[in-house]
């Protein structure tokens, strides 16, 4: 784990002093889940569950904020359990997918979804050819019904593909309506309505948050990055977590602390959980 500057250092401090009052928002590939070939089988950290739970105890509320349906990060994440366990606590769970599109809660356990959006079916028309063209007939295509994933992962040359794919993608995307979202080895394509910066607003004002932190990996969290940094900016105390791998370093010169992947990730949520509680305790 590492602070970035040492304003970054005091921001945790002062983050620990009003924990109580803290939103926690954490994204789901890459930042609670380790990055593997099949994104069917991105199932959450083993220790996850346990470590939220703990936070649960000393924070406002924690939200999964991610590019994922609702459904898949509930089913891979054992989300619905840790909400039994949260709501137990008197606190509440929030899973934001599909980039806050999709929204459900621990109290009433529903997913309230978006339409999927215009021209996005007729995209889907039209992707086999592009794929064919940019010579990727074999991406994996991640259909996530709000929008469509091209992964890249699996192929001979994923970087390749990617470069291959991102121009064409960019100019169909353009032609119905709709913008891309580039990640690890995916390409997103989506509709504009919504991003992770607005969710991180919605739920700073709903909650009447004196805090805030969030923890990312990817350009899809620059964002959320941003709302959060603007937050701090209004005198919330923030903090901005890199989840950092070899595969993209865009979030580190946003961040105040950089962490190797989920188990950094899990070990700093950890920390936090165990300083503001002795700070509670006295
Ligand atoms: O917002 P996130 O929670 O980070 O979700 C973003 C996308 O993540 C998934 O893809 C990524 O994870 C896969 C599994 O580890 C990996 O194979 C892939 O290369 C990564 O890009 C997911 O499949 C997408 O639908 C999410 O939108």
């Amino acid at each position: 784990m590492r602070f970035t500057s040492e304003d970054a250092e005091k921001r945790y401090d002062a983050l620990v002093r009003v924990a109580a009052r803290t939103v926690v928002g954490l994204d789901f590939d890459g930042t609670l889940s380790p990055i593997v070939d099949d994104p069917a089988r991105a199932h959450i950290h083993p220790d996850a569950p346990e470590v939220l739970m703990a936070l649960a105890e000393e924070v406002a509320a924690i939200a999964v904020i991610t590019g994922r349906p609702a459904r898949q990060a509930l089913d891979l994440g054992g989300l619905e359990e840790v909400g039994d366990a949260l709501d137990a606590a008197g606190k509440e769970l929030f899973v934001f997918g599909q980039y806050g599109n999709e929204r459900w809660t621990s109290s009433h356990r529903r997913i309230m979804g978006a339409r999927p959006p215009r021209g996005l079916a007729t995209f889907e028309r039209d992707l086999p050819r592009a794929l064919r063209s940019a010579g990727a007939s074999d991406a994996y295509v991640e259909d996530k019904g709000l929008a469509v994933a091209v992964h890249t992962r699996r192929l001979a040359d994923p970087e390749g593909a990617f470069d291959r794919l991102l121009p064409p993608l960019r100019e169909l995307a353009d032609r119905h309506g709709l913008v891309l979202e580039p990640g690890k080895a995916v390409i997103e394509v989506r509709s504009a309505g919504s991003h992770k910066g607005m969710v991180v607003n919605r739920l700073a004002a709903v909650l009447d948050a004196e805090g805030f932190l969030f923890a990312g990996d990817d350009l899809g969290d620059v964002e959320a990055f941003e709302a959060v940094e603007e937050l701090g900016d209004r005198g919330l105390a923030v903090l901005r977590v890199c989840s950092a791998s070899s595969e993209e370093s865009a979030l580190i010169a946003l961040s105040d602390v950089v962490v190797h992947g989920p188990v950094g990730v899990l070990e700093l949520l950890g920390r936090l959980a165990a300083d503001a509680r002795a700070l509670r305790e006295g």
